[in-house]
């Protein structure tokens, strides 16, 4: 079913929890799941991979978390055509531009190549206990999105 890079950045836990369980959704479908924080990787490892998810949390008004803008910058210089992806993040409904991050990520990863295999999660604050099982069923069928597609 194959390997997923889970790349995340968080500043308070939200989006590092919601990746956690992502994972461990991936591995219940038997798939490979690593995660590495943003600051501690280099966008090139997304190519020893079959898949990627990425999550951020939003800052300022609606922007991408800082951490994130290296590792954008060495996404554009690779080549991501195909390559399956997702997105997911946290916010507060409170500001203007909820959880823009995730989307300008999801815009991003299109603009580099990727293939959107599912719609963004996205989580306010921390994952309420039903939301914790929303984030572990998000992982499984990612994992098992790209089961499907190398079956013949
Ligand atoms: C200065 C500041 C700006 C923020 N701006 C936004 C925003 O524009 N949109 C949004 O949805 N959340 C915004 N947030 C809320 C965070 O994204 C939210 O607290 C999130 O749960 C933090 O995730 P983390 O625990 O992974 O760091 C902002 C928070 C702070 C402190």
């Amino acid at each position: 079913m194959g390997k997923i890079i889970i790349v995340y950045a968080s500043l308070t836990g939200n989006t590092e929890e919601m990746a956690e369980l992502i994972a461990e959704g991936v591995r219940s479908a038997g798939a490979v799941a690593d995660l590495k924080m943003v600051e501690d990787c280099n966008a090139v490892r997304l190519l020893e991979y079959d898949a990627c998810l990425l999550g951020a949390y939003t800052w300022g008004d609606g922007e991408l978390p800082d951490e994130f803008a290296d590792f954008v910058d060495e996404m554009k210089e690779l080549n991501l055509a195909g390559i399956r992806a997702a997105v997911f993040g946290s916010g507060d409904t409170s500001y203007r531009l909820y959880c823009a991050a995730v989307d300008e990520l999801e815009q991003r990863l299109r603009e580099f190549g990727a293939v959107i295999v599912q719609p963004p999660l996205k989580v306010e604050y921390g994952p309420s206990p039903e939301e914790k099982v929303l984030c572990r069923e998000y992982g499984a069928s990612f994992a098992h999105s790209l089961g499907a597609l190398h079956r013949p």
